[in-house]
Protein backbone atom coordinates (compact mmCIF):
# COMPACT_ATOMS: atom_id res chain seq x y z
CA UNK A 1 0.00 0.00 0.00
CA UNK A 2 1.10 3.04 -0.68
CA UNK A 3 1.29 6.38 1.46
CA UNK A 4 0.52 9.89 0.21
CA UNK A 5 0.81 13.29 2.32
CA UNK A 6 -1.10 15.88 1.55
CA UNK A 7 0.34 18.78 3.18
CA UNK A 8 -1.32 22.25 1.42
CA UNK A 9 -4.61 23.26 0.86
CA UNK A 10 -5.22 20.92 -2.31
CA UNK A 11 -8.38 20.10 -4.58
CA UNK A 12 -10.58 17.52 -2.80
CA UNK A 13 -11.75 16.92 -6.34
CA UNK A 14 -8.49 16.87 -7.96
CA UNK A 15 -6.92 13.78 -5.72
CA UNK A 16 -10.15 11.92 -5.62
CA UNK A 17 -8.33 9.53 -7.87
CA UNK A 18 -5.96 9.11 -5.35
CA UNK A 19 -8.36 8.46 -2.86
CA UNK A 20 -9.98 5.85 -4.53
CA UNK A 21 -7.13 3.95 -5.68
CA UNK A 22 -6.97 0.77 -3.69
CA UNK A 23 -3.30 0.63 -3.46
CA UNK A 24 -2.83 4.11 -1.97
CA UNK A 25 -3.82 6.05 1.47
CA UNK A 26 -4.13 9.51 1.72
CA UNK A 27 -3.60 11.30 4.91
CA UNK A 28 -4.12 15.45 4.94
CA UNK A 29 -2.26 17.56 7.07
CA UNK A 30 -1.45 21.21 6.43
CA UNK A 31 0.33 23.53 8.49
CA UNK A 32 3.14 21.30 9.45
CA UNK A 33 6.63 23.03 10.70
CA UNK A 34 9.80 22.03 8.86
CA UNK A 35 10.06 19.55 12.21
CA UNK A 36 6.81 18.35 12.31
CA UNK A 37 7.36 17.05 8.57
CA UNK A 38 10.68 15.31 9.77
CA UNK A 39 8.83 13.23 12.06
CA UNK A 40 6.24 12.15 9.76
CA UNK A 41 7.49 11.73 6.62
CA UNK A 42 8.98 8.38 6.74
CA UNK A 43 6.40 6.79 6.44
CA UNK A 44 4.96 8.12 2.90
CA UNK A 45 5.63 6.99 -0.39
CA UNK A 46 4.68 10.84 -2.22
CA UNK A 47 4.30 14.32 -0.59
CA UNK A 48 1.88 16.67 -2.82
CA UNK A 49 2.74 20.44 -1.95
CA UNK A 50 1.46 23.60 -3.18
CA UNK A 51 3.60 26.85 -2.43
CA UNK A 52 3.66 26.73 1.61
CA UNK A 53 5.51 23.58 2.51
CA UNK A 54 8.99 24.67 1.79
CA UNK A 55 10.88 21.04 0.95
CA UNK A 56 14.10 21.11 2.28
CA UNK A 57 16.93 18.60 2.32
CA UNK A 58 16.47 17.49 5.62
CA UNK A 59 12.81 16.53 4.60
CA UNK A 60 13.86 14.69 1.95
CA UNK A 61 16.58 13.27 4.14
CA UNK A 62 13.97 11.80 6.85
CA UNK A 63 11.62 10.55 3.99
CA UNK A 64 13.63 7.15 3.39
CA UNK A 65 10.26 5.86 1.34
CA UNK A 66 9.89 9.29 -0.42
CA UNK A 67 9.63 8.26 -4.30
CA UNK A 68 7.85 11.45 -5.58
CA UNK A 69 7.13 15.34 -4.62
CA UNK A 70 4.27 16.35 -6.45
CA UNK A 71 3.66 20.27 -6.75
CA UNK A 72 -0.11 20.65 -7.61
CA UNK A 73 1.23 23.84 -9.38
CA UNK A 74 4.36 25.50 -11.46
CA UNK A 75 6.68 26.93 -9.42
CA UNK A 76 9.02 24.70 -7.79
CA UNK A 77 11.02 27.03 -5.81
CA UNK A 78 9.41 25.68 -2.60
CA UNK A 79 11.58 22.36 -3.06
CA UNK A 80 15.47 22.01 -3.25
CA UNK A 81 15.44 19.99 -6.36
CA UNK A 82 19.33 19.26 -6.20
CA UNK A 83 18.80 17.83 -3.11
CA UNK A 84 15.55 15.90 -5.02
CA UNK A 85 17.92 14.52 -7.48
CA UNK A 86 21.08 13.52 -4.83
CA UNK A 87 18.11 11.53 -2.81
CA UNK A 88 16.87 10.24 -6.35
CA UNK A 89 13.21 11.76 -5.69
CA UNK A 90 11.36 12.70 -8.54
CA UNK A 91 9.91 15.72 -8.53
CA UNK A 92 7.11 16.49 -10.74
CA UNK A 93 4.55 19.46 -11.27
CA UNK A 94 1.13 20.28 -13.28
CA UNK A 95 2.84 23.15 -15.64
CA UNK A 96 -0.69 23.62 -17.39
CA UNK A 97 -3.60 23.74 -14.80
CA UNK A 98 -3.08 27.21 -13.63
CA UNK A 99 -1.78 29.12 -16.85
CA UNK A 100 -5.08 30.61 -17.64
CA UNK A 101 -5.95 31.20 -14.04
CA UNK A 102 -2.60 33.06 -13.59
CA UNK A 103 -2.80 34.95 -16.61
CA UNK A 104 -6.80 36.56 -15.76
CA UNK A 105 -5.50 37.67 -12.15
CA UNK A 106 -2.52 39.11 -14.14
CA UNK A 107 -5.26 40.67 -15.91
CA UNK A 108 -7.35 41.89 -13.46
CA UNK A 109 -4.78 43.03 -11.14
CA UNK A 110 -3.81 45.28 -14.51
CA UNK A 111 -7.16 46.73 -14.80
CA UNK A 112 -7.58 47.49 -11.26
CA UNK A 113 -4.18 49.16 -11.14
CA UNK A 114 -5.49 51.45 -14.14
CA UNK A 115 -8.72 52.48 -12.84
CA UNK A 116 -7.41 52.47 -9.25
CA UNK A 117 -10.57 50.03 -8.32
CA UNK A 118 -8.96 48.86 -4.81
CA UNK A 119 -8.25 51.98 -3.79
CA UNK A 120 -12.07 53.49 -4.58
CA UNK A 121 -13.53 50.43 -3.43
CA UNK A 122 -12.09 51.06 0.42
CA UNK A 123 -13.27 54.63 0.19
CA UNK A 124 -16.71 53.64 -1.04
CA UNK A 125 -17.38 51.00 1.13
CA UNK A 126 -15.71 53.56 4.00
CA UNK A 127 -18.97 55.99 3.05
CA UNK A 128 -16.55 58.45 1.37
CA UNK A 129 -17.94 59.29 -2.28
CA UNK A 130 -14.81 60.34 -3.22
CA UNK A 131 -14.88 60.60 -7.60
CA UNK A 132 -10.95 62.07 -7.55
CA UNK A 133 -9.84 58.67 -8.89
CA UNK A 134 -8.68 59.20 -12.37
CA UNK A 135 -7.74 55.88 -14.35
CA UNK A 136 -5.70 55.39 -17.67
CA UNK A 137 -7.07 53.50 -20.71
CA UNK A 138 -5.34 50.68 -21.62
CA UNK A 139 -6.49 51.02 -25.35
CA UNK A 140 -3.41 51.57 -27.18
CA UNK A 141 -0.95 52.00 -24.73
CA UNK A 142 2.50 49.98 -24.96
CA UNK A 143 2.61 46.26 -22.34
CA UNK A 144 5.92 44.66 -22.11
CA UNK A 145 6.16 41.30 -21.36
CA UNK A 146 8.56 40.04 -19.93
CA UNK A 147 8.60 35.70 -19.54
CA UNK A 148 6.57 35.12 -23.04
CA UNK A 149 6.09 31.26 -21.85
CA UNK A 150 2.26 29.73 -20.60
CA UNK A 151 1.30 32.47 -18.95
CA UNK A 152 2.99 35.69 -20.83
CA UNK A 153 1.82 34.30 -23.93
CA UNK A 154 -1.67 34.22 -22.94
CA UNK A 155 -1.64 37.63 -21.46
CA UNK A 156 -0.63 39.19 -24.42
CA UNK A 157 -2.97 37.74 -26.58
CA UNK A 158 -5.55 39.36 -24.31
CA UNK A 159 -3.97 42.65 -23.92
CA UNK A 160 -4.04 42.71 -27.74
CA UNK A 161 -7.59 42.70 -28.22
CA UNK A 162 -7.74 45.68 -25.38
CA UNK A 163 -5.61 47.06 -28.08
CA UNK A 164 -2.58 47.01 -26.61
CA UNK A 165 0.85 47.48 -28.34
CA UNK A 166 2.77 44.39 -26.77
CA UNK A 167 6.40 44.32 -26.34
CA UNK A 168 7.41 40.87 -25.69
CA UNK A 169 10.86 39.32 -24.68
CA UNK A 170 11.75 35.89 -23.56
CA UNK A 171 15.15 34.10 -24.08
CA UNK A 172 13.09 31.39 -26.48
CA UNK A 173 11.00 33.85 -28.20
CA UNK A 174 12.21 33.95 -32.12
CA UNK A 175 11.33 36.84 -34.01
CA UNK A 176 8.74 33.82 -36.20
CA UNK A 177 6.78 33.35 -33.56
CA UNK A 178 6.45 36.94 -32.40
CA UNK A 179 5.24 37.60 -35.16
CA UNK A 180 2.95 35.00 -35.51
CA UNK A 181 1.54 36.05 -32.25
CA UNK A 182 1.06 39.96 -33.22
CA UNK A 183 4.26 40.47 -30.60
CA UNK A 184 7.07 42.97 -31.16
CA UNK A 185 10.08 41.27 -30.46
CA UNK A 186 12.06 43.62 -28.11
CA UNK A 187 14.95 43.75 -25.99
CA UNK A 188 14.82 44.12 -21.87
CA UNK A 189 16.49 47.51 -22.14
CA UNK A 190 13.59 48.67 -24.90
CA UNK A 191 11.19 47.70 -23.19
CA UNK A 192 12.06 49.19 -19.71
CA UNK A 193 12.26 52.49 -21.69
CA UNK A 194 9.32 51.95 -23.70
CA UNK A 195 6.71 50.06 -21.92
CA UNK A 196 3.60 51.90 -20.35
CA UNK A 197 2.91 48.83 -18.40
CA UNK A 198 5.68 45.78 -18.08
CA UNK A 199 4.13 42.73 -16.75
CA UNK A 200 6.46 39.46 -15.07
CA UNK A 201 6.11 36.24 -16.28
CA UNK A 202 9.13 34.26 -15.39
CA UNK A 203 10.56 32.34 -13.06
CA UNK A 204 12.83 33.39 -10.32
CA UNK A 205 16.69 32.79 -11.15
CA UNK A 206 20.11 34.17 -10.16
CA UNK A 207 19.01 35.75 -13.74
CA UNK A 208 15.78 36.65 -13.38
CA UNK A 209 16.21 37.79 -9.54
CA UNK A 210 15.93 41.70 -9.27
CA UNK A 211 16.07 42.04 -13.37
CA UNK A 212 14.14 45.11 -12.33
CA UNK A 213 15.85 47.08 -10.27
CA UNK A 214 17.29 50.75 -10.12
CA UNK A 215 19.14 50.80 -12.98
CA UNK A 216 15.87 49.78 -14.82
CA UNK A 217 13.88 51.85 -13.13
CA UNK A 218 16.55 55.18 -13.88
CA UNK A 219 15.36 55.03 -17.11
CA UNK A 220 11.87 54.03 -17.72
CA UNK A 221 8.98 56.04 -18.73
CA UNK A 222 7.55 58.17 -16.23
CA UNK A 223 4.06 57.16 -15.18
CA UNK A 224 4.44 53.36 -16.16
CA UNK A 225 2.64 50.87 -13.92
CA UNK A 226 4.15 47.60 -13.26
CA UNK A 227 2.65 44.05 -12.36
CA UNK A 228 4.15 41.22 -10.69
CA UNK A 229 1.98 37.66 -11.09
CA UNK A 230 5.31 35.35 -11.12
CA UNK A 231 7.48 35.61 -8.12
CA UNK A 232 8.82 37.91 -5.75
CA UNK A 233 12.45 38.90 -6.16
CA UNK A 234 12.27 39.31 -9.74
CA UNK A 235 11.27 43.08 -9.37
CA UNK A 236 13.52 44.57 -6.80
CA UNK A 237 10.99 45.51 -4.26
CA UNK A 238 13.06 48.29 -2.41
CA UNK A 239 13.91 49.87 -5.76
CA UNK A 240 10.52 50.06 -6.78
CA UNK A 241 8.98 51.93 -3.74
CA UNK A 242 12.12 54.61 -4.71
CA UNK A 243 11.30 54.38 -7.89
CA UNK A 244 7.30 55.62 -7.31
CA UNK A 245 8.55 58.18 -4.26
CA UNK A 246 10.71 59.88 -7.42
CA UNK A 247 7.20 59.38 -9.65
CA UNK A 248 8.84 57.52 -12.33
CA UNK A 249 5.46 54.70 -11.62
CA UNK A 250 2.56 55.27 -11.18
CA UNK A 251 1.65 51.93 -9.82
CA UNK A 252 2.01 49.03 -8.98
CA UNK A 253 0.34 45.80 -8.33
CA UNK A 254 2.17 42.50 -7.13
CA UNK A 255 0.48 38.84 -6.35
CA UNK A 256 3.99 37.68 -4.73
CA UNK A 257 6.76 39.03 -3.04
CA UNK A 258 10.04 38.49 -1.35
CA UNK A 259 9.11 36.83 1.28
CA UNK A 260 5.92 35.16 1.73
CA UNK A 261 3.99 36.46 3.66
CA UNK A 262 5.62 39.61 3.58
CA UNK A 263 6.36 41.44 7.27
CA UNK A 264 3.27 43.33 8.60
CA UNK A 265 5.65 46.74 8.21
CA UNK A 266 6.29 46.00 4.51
CA UNK A 267 6.43 49.58 2.11
CA UNK A 268 3.82 47.46 0.00
CA UNK A 269 0.92 47.01 2.74
CA UNK A 270 -0.95 50.31 2.40
CA UNK A 271 0.80 52.11 -0.13
CA UNK A 272 -1.69 54.24 -2.02
CA UNK A 273 -0.43 53.59 -5.04
CA UNK A 274 0.42 49.78 -4.86
CA UNK A 275 -2.16 47.15 -4.63
CA UNK A 276 -1.77 43.82 -3.42
CA UNK A 277 -3.38 40.19 -3.46
CA UNK A 278 -1.63 37.43 -0.97
CA UNK A 279 -0.69 34.58 -3.98
CA UNK A 280 -3.85 34.38 -5.33
CA UNK A 281 -2.72 34.15 -9.25
CA UNK A 282 -3.32 30.21 -9.16
CA UNK A 283 -6.76 30.50 -6.88
CA UNK A 284 -9.54 29.00 -8.79
CA UNK A 285 -11.87 26.19 -8.27
CA UNK A 286 -10.92 25.76 -12.13
CA UNK A 287 -7.16 26.04 -11.98
CA UNK A 288 -6.94 24.25 -8.60
CA UNK A 289 -8.84 21.10 -9.98
CA UNK A 290 -6.62 20.97 -12.67
CA UNK A 291 -3.59 20.85 -11.43
CA UNK A 292 -4.59 18.63 -8.41
CA UNK A 293 -6.00 16.21 -11.16
CA UNK A 294 -2.86 16.30 -13.04
CA UNK A 295 -0.39 16.04 -10.21
CA UNK A 296 -2.27 13.21 -8.81
CA UNK A 297 -2.34 11.14 -11.94
CA UNK A 298 1.31 11.51 -12.35
CA UNK A 299 2.27 10.27 -8.83
CA UNK A 300 0.16 7.33 -9.48
CA UNK A 301 1.88 6.51 -12.59
CA UNK A 302 5.21 7.26 -10.28
CA UNK A 303 4.22 4.82 -7.44
CA UNK A 304 3.01 2.02 -9.91
CA UNK A 305 6.48 2.21 -11.70
CA UNK A 306 4.42 2.98 -14.90
CA UNK A 307 5.41 6.00 -17.74
CA UNK A 308 5.15 9.33 -15.96
CA UNK A 309 5.40 13.08 -17.62
CA UNK A 310 6.21 16.40 -15.93
CA UNK A 311 9.07 15.34 -14.34
CA UNK A 312 11.23 18.87 -13.23
CA UNK A 313 14.34 16.90 -12.17
CA UNK A 314 14.66 14.83 -15.51
CA UNK A 315 14.55 15.99 -18.81
CA UNK A 316 11.09 15.80 -20.37
CA UNK A 317 10.74 13.09 -23.31
CA UNK A 318 7.02 12.98 -24.88
CA UNK A 319 4.73 10.08 -24.27
CA UNK A 320 4.79 8.74 -27.45
CA UNK A 321 8.25 8.24 -27.11
CA UNK A 322 8.00 7.08 -23.47
CA UNK A 323 5.70 4.42 -24.39
CA UNK A 324 8.09 2.94 -27.36
CA UNK A 325 11.01 3.31 -24.31
CA UNK A 326 9.03 1.24 -21.59
CA UNK A 327 9.44 -1.78 -23.27
CA UNK A 328 13.46 -1.84 -22.94
CA UNK A 329 13.57 -0.31 -19.58
CA UNK A 330 13.85 -3.55 -18.00
CA UNK A 331 16.17 -5.00 -20.66
CA UNK A 332 18.53 -2.03 -20.09
CA UNK A 333 18.56 -2.19 -16.55
CA UNK A 334 19.77 -5.70 -16.61
CA UNK A 335 22.34 -5.35 -19.36
CA UNK A 336 23.95 -3.27 -16.96
CA UNK A 337 23.63 -5.15 -14.01
CA UNK A 338 25.09 -8.28 -16.08
CA UNK A 339 28.43 -5.76 -17.15
CA UNK A 340 28.76 -4.85 -13.73
CA UNK A 341 28.45 -7.90 -12.08
CA UNK A 342 30.85 -9.75 -14.41
CA UNK A 343 33.27 -7.25 -14.29
CA UNK A 344 33.42 -5.78 -10.71
CA UNK A 345 36.87 -3.39 -11.30
CA UNK A 346 36.61 0.35 -10.37
CA UNK A 347 34.25 1.87 -13.70
CA UNK A 348 35.86 4.37 -15.58
CA UNK A 349 33.63 4.77 -18.40
CA UNK A 350 30.25 3.30 -19.55
CA UNK A 351 29.32 3.56 -23.77
CA UNK A 352 26.59 2.89 -24.35
CA UNK A 353 25.48 1.57 -28.33
CA UNK A 354 21.73 2.14 -29.55
CA UNK A 355 21.01 0.13 -32.95
CA UNK A 356 18.29 -0.38 -34.79
CA UNK A 357 14.73 0.72 -33.80
CA UNK A 358 16.32 2.29 -30.71
CA UNK A 359 18.21 5.14 -32.90
CA UNK A 360 15.01 6.32 -33.79
CA UNK A 361 14.12 7.74 -30.58
CA UNK A 362 15.07 9.81 -27.45
CA UNK A 363 17.28 7.03 -25.38
CA UNK A 364 17.94 9.88 -22.90
CA UNK A 365 15.78 7.33 -20.16
CA UNK A 366 16.85 4.48 -21.35
CA UNK A 367 20.16 5.06 -20.66
CA UNK A 368 19.30 6.55 -16.76
CA UNK A 369 18.12 2.73 -16.83
CA UNK A 370 20.72 1.01 -17.89
CA UNK A 371 23.30 3.64 -15.25
CA UNK A 372 20.67 2.40 -12.55
CA UNK A 373 21.68 -1.05 -13.64
CA UNK A 374 25.60 -0.43 -13.81
CA UNK A 375 25.19 1.39 -10.11
CA UNK A 376 23.01 -0.62 -8.11
CA UNK A 377 26.17 -2.85 -7.43
CA UNK A 378 27.83 0.12 -5.61
CA UNK A 379 24.74 2.18 -4.57
CA UNK A 380 22.08 -0.36 -3.79
CA UNK A 381 18.38 0.81 -3.98
CA UNK A 382 20.05 4.33 -3.21
CA UNK A 383 20.49 4.25 -7.02
CA UNK A 384 16.92 5.00 -9.16
CA UNK A 385 16.39 6.85 -12.64
CA UNK A 386 16.04 10.31 -10.91
CA UNK A 387 19.70 10.13 -9.89
CA UNK A 388 21.70 7.69 -11.88
CA UNK A 389 23.30 10.21 -14.24
CA UNK A 390 24.05 12.30 -11.09
CA UNK A 391 25.89 9.36 -9.55
CA UNK A 392 28.03 8.33 -12.71
CA UNK A 393 28.82 12.56 -13.01
CA UNK A 394 30.16 12.62 -9.66
CA UNK A 395 31.54 9.33 -9.40
CA UNK A 396 33.77 10.73 -12.59
CA UNK A 397 32.35 7.69 -15.00
CA UNK A 398 32.31 9.22 -18.31
CA UNK A 399 29.18 7.96 -19.89
CA UNK A 400 28.67 8.26 -23.78
CA UNK A 401 26.00 7.38 -25.68
CA UNK A 402 25.50 6.61 -29.49
CA UNK A 403 22.98 5.29 -31.62
CA UNK A 404 22.97 3.67 -35.87
CA UNK A 405 19.88 2.77 -37.67
CA UNK A 406 22.02 -0.02 -39.12
CA UNK A 407 20.22 -3.41 -37.53
CA UNK A 408 23.21 -5.66 -36.56
CA UNK A 409 20.89 -8.92 -37.65
CA UNK A 410 18.63 -7.52 -34.75
CA UNK A 411 15.39 -5.11 -35.17
CA UNK A 412 16.75 -3.51 -31.63
CA UNK A 413 20.40 -3.91 -29.70
CA UNK A 414 21.61 -2.35 -27.12
CA UNK A 415 25.28 -2.50 -26.26
CA UNK A 416 27.04 -1.33 -23.82
CA UNK A 417 31.31 -1.74 -22.87
CA UNK A 418 31.71 -0.91 -18.88
CA UNK A 419 35.08 0.17 -19.37
CA UNK A 420 37.20 -0.26 -15.90
CA UNK A 421 40.56 -0.09 -14.69
CA UNK A 422 41.02 -3.94 -15.25
CA UNK A 423 39.82 -3.39 -18.85
CA UNK A 424 36.55 -3.70 -20.76
CA UNK A 425 33.15 -5.54 -20.60
CA UNK A 426 30.63 -5.57 -23.78
CA UNK A 427 27.17 -6.70 -23.02
CA UNK A 428 24.40 -6.83 -25.60
CA UNK A 429 20.96 -7.15 -25.65
CA UNK A 430 17.74 -7.07 -27.92
CA UNK A 431 14.10 -7.27 -27.20
CA UNK A 432 13.03 -9.96 -29.64
CA UNK A 433 9.66 -10.36 -31.08
CA UNK A 434 7.75 -12.99 -29.57
CA UNK A 435 10.48 -14.21 -27.17
CA UNK A 436 11.28 -11.25 -24.56
CA UNK A 437 14.37 -9.82 -23.40
CA UNK A 438 17.81 -11.81 -24.43
CA UNK A 439 21.12 -11.34 -23.98
CA UNK A 440 22.78 -11.94 -27.11
CA UNK A 441 26.61 -11.35 -26.64
CA UNK A 442 29.19 -11.16 -23.77
CA UNK A 443 32.49 -9.69 -24.67
CA UNK A 444 33.18 -11.43 -27.97
CA UNK A 445 31.18 -14.22 -27.59
CA UNK A 446 27.59 -14.66 -29.41
CA UNK A 447 25.01 -15.99 -27.26
CA UNK A 448 21.09 -16.54 -26.56
CA UNK A 449 20.41 -15.81 -22.96
CA UNK A 450 17.19 -15.24 -21.05
CA UNK A 451 18.05 -12.23 -18.59
CA UNK A 452 16.66 -13.89 -15.39
CA UNK A 453 17.02 -15.74 -12.03
CA UNK A 454 20.49 -16.63 -11.51
CA UNK A 455 23.13 -17.18 -13.82
CA UNK A 456 26.90 -18.61 -13.92
CA UNK A 457 29.01 -17.39 -16.43
CA UNK A 458 32.10 -19.47 -17.11
CA UNK A 459 34.99 -19.05 -19.08
CA UNK A 460 37.05 -22.25 -20.07
CA UNK A 461 38.76 -23.66 -23.20
CA UNK A 462 36.72 -24.95 -25.72
CA UNK A 463 38.12 -28.38 -24.80
CA UNK A 464 35.89 -31.69 -25.07
CA UNK A 465 34.63 -33.23 -21.49
CA UNK A 466 34.16 -29.27 -19.77
CA UNK A 467 30.54 -29.23 -20.17
CA UNK A 468 30.13 -33.07 -18.58
CA UNK A 469 32.11 -32.24 -15.48
CA UNK A 470 30.32 -28.61 -15.26
CA UNK A 471 27.37 -30.71 -15.02
CA UNK A 472 28.96 -33.43 -12.46
CA UNK A 473 29.75 -31.21 -10.35
CA UNK A 474 26.69 -28.77 -10.02
CA UNK A 475 24.34 -31.68 -9.48
CA UNK A 476 26.37 -33.17 -7.09
CA UNK A 477 26.12 -30.03 -5.13
CA UNK A 478 22.15 -29.74 -5.65
CA UNK A 479 22.12 -26.75 -8.26
CA UNK A 480 19.90 -27.71 -11.23
CA UNK A 481 20.37 -26.69 -14.38
CA UNK A 482 17.53 -25.00 -16.05
CA UNK A 483 19.54 -24.13 -19.12
CA UNK A 484 22.84 -24.23 -20.69
CA UNK A 485 24.78 -21.72 -23.71
CA UNK A 486 28.07 -21.96 -24.75
CA UNK A 487 29.51 -19.73 -27.30
CA UNK A 488 32.69 -20.15 -28.89
CA UNK A 489 34.75 -18.22 -31.74
CA UNK A 490 36.63 -20.74 -33.22
CA UNK A 491 37.04 -24.51 -32.37
CA UNK A 492 39.62 -25.20 -29.11
CA UNK A 493 39.98 -22.05 -28.82
CA UNK A 494 38.65 -19.11 -25.88
CA UNK A 495 35.07 -19.79 -24.92
CA UNK A 496 32.35 -19.14 -22.41
CA UNK A 497 29.17 -20.94 -20.92
CA UNK A 498 26.41 -19.68 -19.97
CA UNK A 499 24.52 -21.81 -17.50
CA UNK A 500 20.69 -20.89 -15.75
CA UNK A 501 20.54 -22.44 -12.48
CA UNK A 502 17.31 -22.94 -10.24
CA UNK A 503 18.59 -20.74 -6.89
CA UNK A 504 21.35 -19.22 -6.01
CA UNK A 505 25.14 -20.69 -6.02
CA UNK A 506 27.43 -20.69 -2.74
CA UNK A 507 30.28 -19.89 -3.14
CA UNK A 508 32.31 -23.02 -2.42
CA UNK A 509 30.32 -24.38 -5.27
CA UNK A 510 32.07 -21.64 -8.07
CA UNK A 511 35.56 -22.45 -6.20
CA UNK A 512 35.15 -25.47 -7.08
CA UNK A 513 34.52 -24.95 -10.68
CA UNK A 514 37.42 -22.84 -10.78
CA UNK A 515 39.22 -26.05 -10.01
CA UNK A 516 38.10 -27.49 -13.16
CA UNK A 517 40.49 -28.33 -15.73
CA UNK A 518 40.16 -25.95 -18.61
CA UNK A 519 38.00 -23.50 -16.77
CA UNK A 520 39.14 -20.17 -16.07
CA UNK A 521 36.54 -18.12 -14.53
CA UNK A 522 33.31 -18.54 -12.72
CA UNK A 523 30.87 -15.76 -11.97
CA UNK A 524 27.40 -15.84 -10.51
CA UNK A 525 25.25 -13.18 -11.64
CA UNK A 526 21.56 -12.41 -10.13
CA UNK A 527 18.81 -11.06 -11.70
CA UNK A 528 15.22 -9.38 -9.88
N1 LIG B 1 1.02 33.97 -8.82
C1 LIG B 1 0.75 32.70 -8.92
O1 LIG B 1 -0.03 32.15 -8.17
C2 LIG B 1 1.37 31.92 -10.02
C3 LIG B 1 2.63 32.21 -10.45
N2 LIG B 1 3.19 31.47 -11.44
C4 LIG B 1 4.54 31.82 -11.87
O2 LIG B 1 4.48 32.43 -13.13
C5 LIG B 1 5.72 32.24 -13.81
C6 LIG B 1 5.49 31.83 -15.25
O3 LIG B 1 4.77 30.61 -15.31
P1 LIG B 1 4.55 29.89 -16.72
O4 LIG B 1 4.21 30.88 -17.75
O5 LIG B 1 3.62 28.76 -16.47
O6 LIG B 1 6.02 29.32 -16.97
P2 LIG B 1 6.73 29.06 -18.37
O7 LIG B 1 7.89 28.20 -18.05
O8 LIG B 1 5.76 28.62 -19.38
O9 LIG B 1 7.25 30.50 -18.80
C7 LIG B 1 8.33 31.14 -18.21
C8 LIG B 1 9.09 31.82 -19.31
O10 LIG B 1 10.10 32.65 -18.74
C9 LIG B 1 11.14 32.69 -19.66
N3 LIG B 1 12.36 33.21 -19.07
C10 LIG B 1 13.28 32.56 -18.31
N4 LIG B 1 14.29 33.41 -18.01
C11 LIG B 1 13.97 34.60 -18.57
C12 LIG B 1 14.62 35.85 -18.60
N5 LIG B 1 15.78 36.06 -17.98
N6 LIG B 1 14.01 36.86 -19.26
C13 LIG B 1 12.83 36.67 -19.89
N7 LIG B 1 12.19 35.49 -19.91
C14 LIG B 1 12.75 34.48 -19.24
C15 LIG B 1 11.26 31.24 -20.11
O11 LIG B 1 11.98 31.12 -21.32
C16 LIG B 1 9.81 30.84 -20.24
O12 LIG B 1 9.35 31.00 -21.57
C17 LIG B 1 6.47 31.22 -12.96
O13 LIG B 1 7.40 31.91 -12.11
C18 LIG B 1 5.41 30.62 -12.10
O14 LIG B 1 5.92 30.09 -10.93
C19 LIG B 1 2.53 30.45 -12.07
C20 LIG B 1 1.27 30.12 -11.67
C21 LIG B 1 0.61 30.80 -10.57
O1 LIG C 1 1.85 27.50 -9.57
C1 LIG C 1 2.56 28.41 -9.14
O2 LIG C 1 3.71 28.65 -9.53
C2 LIG C 1 2.04 29.27 -8.09
O3 LIG C 1 2.68 30.20 -7.72
C3 LIG C 1 0.77 28.91 -7.44
O4 LIG C 1 1.04 28.77 -6.08
P1 LIG C 1 -0.06 28.12 -5.11
O5 LIG C 1 -0.27 26.71 -5.56
O6 LIG C 1 -1.29 28.93 -5.25
O7 LIG C 1 0.54 28.18 -3.74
Amino acid sequence: MFKVLVSDPISDLGIQQLVDAEDVTVDRVTGLSEAELIAIIPQYDALLVRSQTKVTPAIMKAGERLKVIGRAGVGVDNIDLEAATQSGIIVINAPDGNTITTCEHAFAMMMALARHIPQAYAKTISGQWDRKFLGVELRNKKLGVLGMGRIGSEVAKRAKAFGMDILGYDPFLTEERAEKMGVQLATVDYIVRHADFITVHTPLTPETKHMIASPQFEVMKKGMRIINCARGGIIDEKALIEAIDQGIVAGAAFDVFEQEPPQPDHPFLNHPNIIVTPHLGASTVEAQENVAIDVSEQVLHILRDEPFKNAVNMPPVAAGVMSKLQPYFGLGEKIGSIAAQINQAAIKGIQIDYAGDLSEVDTQPLTRYILKGVLARHFGSDVNIVNSMHLAKTRDVHVAVSSAPARKGFMNLITITLQTSSGDTLIAGTLLNGYGERIVQINKFPVDIAPEGHLIVISHTDKPGIIGNVGTLLGRNDVNIASMQVGRQVVGGEAIMVLTVDKAVPEYVLEELTQLPELKTAQEITLA
